[in-house]
């Protein structure tokens, strides 16, 4: 486990602090504080209905927080409140997801998919206009551009030979890989902070394998990522701190060796995942 010093401000990523979400009488997340570091995996794990999602879509912009703080700590930059942000501004600034349910556009091609996730940048190059139309030098750079990096992760999601097939004809586990591949792509020079909601979902222990690798070249390729991962095998396996929930609460937040031996942890969530299987 990193000695407390080593969780420096200067380190972090991300920043949420005493974030709480109400619906209606339900309190779905009560009062979490946590930080993620910069180039790490930060792991958020607890039985179904903990609040793992909701605080995903409270740091994504899908909801906005009753109550607390949430911030991107980017170097260089000025922390970002991004609980007061709206859903596409959090996306321009540097934070990426992935859903539970898989969502690509299913009719486009693997290639087409990627494309579409940079469109802003496109646009961008543009002008926001009609340049693109009226030929601007800039733009064919940036179309070129935008091809090399689809094809930069279609090449590291083992996809290369997809790429003009219909995202929805895929198998199941490339299609989640082409999900992450598709966030990769949308913020130039890759997300600060991939936000992953159970990727392994369905996935064979090969694939998880796999997972577990494009995961950890993702990390050394300088992207922090936040998952959400109900399989133990992947958590303990690459995270660098685990931070687990259950009824909305915070009660463990610790490297992984630590977090799997913890009593309260065993009785609320690991126990119960020996017992199912
Ligand atoms: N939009 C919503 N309206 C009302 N209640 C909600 C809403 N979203 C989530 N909840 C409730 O909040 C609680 C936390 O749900 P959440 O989906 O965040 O849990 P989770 O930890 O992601 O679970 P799982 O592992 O099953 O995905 C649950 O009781 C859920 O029913």
């Amino acid at each position: 486990m990193k000695p407390p010093a080593a969780r420096a401000h200067r380190d972090m990523i991300l920043e949420v602090a005493n974030l709480t979400m109400r619906f209606g009488g339900l309190t779905a997340v009560d009062r979490v504080s946590f930080t993620a570091l910069r180039g790490e995996i930060t792991a958020l794990i607890g039985p179904n209905g903990a609040g793992k999602t909701t605080l995903f879509n409270c740091i994504t912009g899908f909801y906005r927080p009753s109550e607390g703080a949430i911030r991107l700590h980017r170097p260089g930059a000025l922390p970002v409140d991004l609980h007061r942000l709206a859903g596409y501004r959090i996306a321009r600034s540097g934070v990426a997801r992935t859903f539970q349910n898989i969502r690509l556009f299913p009719g486009m091609t693997a290639l087409e998919n990627l494309l579409v996730a940079q469109h802003n940048t496109l646009m961008a190059a543009s002008g926001w206009a009609v340049g693109a139309v009226l030929g601007l030098s800039r733009y064919p750079a940036a179309e070129r551009a935008a091809i090399e990096v689809a094809r930069r992760w279609l090449l590291a999601t083992h996809l290369l030979d997809r790429a003009d097939d219909p995202a929805g004809a895929l198998p199941y586990g490339a299609q989640r890989r082409l999900e992450i591949a598709r966030a990769m792509c949308s913020s130039p020079g890759g997300p600060a902070l991939l936000c992953l909601d159970e990727p392994a979902a369905g996935l064979n222990p090969r694939e998880s394998e796999e997972l577990a690798r494009l995961l950890l070249e993702i990390r050394a390729d300088g992207t922090s990522i936040l998952l959400i991962e109900h399989d133990m095998g992947v958590v303990m396996k690459i995270s660098d701190r685990v931070v687990v929930l259950d009824h909305g609460r915070r009660i463990a937040d610790a490297a992984p060796a630590a977090v799997r031996s913890d009593p309260k942890v065993i009785a609320a969530y690991l126990g119960e995942e020996g017992e199912e299987e």
